[in-house]
């Protein structure tokens, strides 16, 4: 038996590279699946071969008695599994869209290090593109960068695990003629940042964006007397406190973007929901068209007829009728028409199957606007449940 440890980490790191190898073997595989799959037009996501295959894989390790736990097993390979089918959908969306871009421009709010930039590099990297950083002063600053030409993409948050729905992306879709394209759906883990490691009992003043305050009330609530001075985005809270450089003072942000202010993490998970996500949604001036094989979602604008007893409930009606899932129901405030409302819905669905155009033209005798605000890839998969 050897104990020695730097000896025994040589190992670990030589096991590592090779487990690597693997992994972009099999990623390579999953590149050759999605090819037959373009010619056979088959679903790209295949639930029963997924549960057959963690099963076996369980069963297996228990065969050889390798002492791994099966939660353990079927998390690692779920994470494995969301790769492959994501890196097939990026295959087949880049050859149907033809995009031949060598970098893209993506408009996010704030600076960098805002979750909307770690968001926009996500998406850039997804897509295996150079991203070129236009950032924003405001959400609607987001809109008109892509509206004009100056980005490719705008990457918008529209809704958080915790804080829910974003209201000023959904009223901004309400008015644009901007297309979503893509969604993405990022963990957003909020630290209290510091210049330098002070105790958190010396600060008084905290510096965020109001969603992130509101994610984190909880904790802000067990502090005392302390003052909250909210920016137009976390990123400009961490330049903020970097450049006022006072001990009393803290950034509420994420780890990645502090540290490229210089900024130290003197308290980590911080939100109220550990498992705190935000789904960003992906704009662009020209719809795309969704691969046949892709799980796809539209989403939808609609008013219904108030004068009509029911005519929501009749409208939602047809999705059933057409066994289509609706995966969201949000609305919203029509500004200058009291107390009438403007409905947000977004369906699994793809507008280019014959089946849900039918759909859609049944919804319209139940509104009396209907638009398709866009069609995209749903970007988040879903792990199957070998229970
Ligand atoms: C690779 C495939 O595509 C998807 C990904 C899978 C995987 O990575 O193992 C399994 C089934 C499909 O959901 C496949 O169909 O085999």
């Amino acid at each position: 038996m050897n104990f020695d440890l730097n000896e025994i980490r040589q190992q670990i790191t030589q096991v590592d590279r090779s487990l690597l190898k693997l992994l972009s073997e099999r990623h390579r595989l999953a590149l050759d699946v999605a090819r037959s799959k373009e010619i056979t037009q088959k679903s790209l996501r295949d639930v029963e071969r997924e549960q057959q295959l963690l099963r076996e894989l369980v069963q297996f390790a228990e065969n050889h008695h390798y002492q791994l736990e099966a939660q353990y097993i079927t998390q690692i390979f779920q994470r494995i599994i969301e790769d492959s089918v994501l890196t097939q959908q990026v295959y087949l969306q880049k050859k149907l869209n033809q995009q031949r871009e060598q970098n893209i421009h993506i408009a996010f709010l704030g600076k960098r290090g805002s979750y909307s930039h770690l968001a926009a590099r996500n998406y850039a990297t997804r897509y295996q593109e150079e991203l070129v950083e236009i950032s924003c002063d405001s959400f609607s600053q987001v809109f008109e960068q892509v509206q004009a030409g100056e980005a490719d993409y705008g990457i918008l948050p529209l809704e958080n695990t915790t804080s829910g729905s974003i209201n000023e992306v959904y009223d901004l879709l309400q008015h644009t003629e901007l297309s979503l394209v893509g969604e993405l759906a990022y963990p957003i883990k909020h630290c209290v940042l510091v210049n330098s490691q002070q105790n958190l009992t010396e600060i008084d003043t905290l510096y965020s964006h109001p969603q992130v305050i509101q994610q984190c009330s909880n904790f802000i609530r067990t502090l005392d007397r302390i003052h909250i001075e909210y920016c137009e985005s976390s990123s400009h809270a961490m330049q903020l406190v970097a450049s006022l450089n006072k001990p009393n003072i803290a950034a509420l942000g994420n780890a990645d973007g502090g540290n490229l202010y210089g900024l130290q993490v003197l308290k980590t998970d911080i939100a109220n929901q550990q498992n705190n996500i935000t789904r960003f949604i992906i704009v662009a001036k020209q719809p795309i068209v969704v691969a046949p094989q892709i799980h796809t979602k539209t989403l939808l604008l609609m008013t219904t007829n108030k004068q009509q007893v029911g005519s929501l409930v009749d409208a939602l009606l047809v999705f059933k009728k057409h066994n289509i899932n609706m995966t969201k129901l949000e609305s919203r405030p029509i500004y200058g028409q009291t107390w009438d409302e403007m409905f947000y819905l977004e369906i699994d669905a793809n507008i280019n199957n014959p089946s849900v155009q039918i759909a859609l033209e049944e919804l319209r005798q139940y509104s009396n606007y209907l638009k398709i605000l866009g069609c995209y890839p749903s970007e988040i998969v879903k792990p199957v449940d070998v229970t």
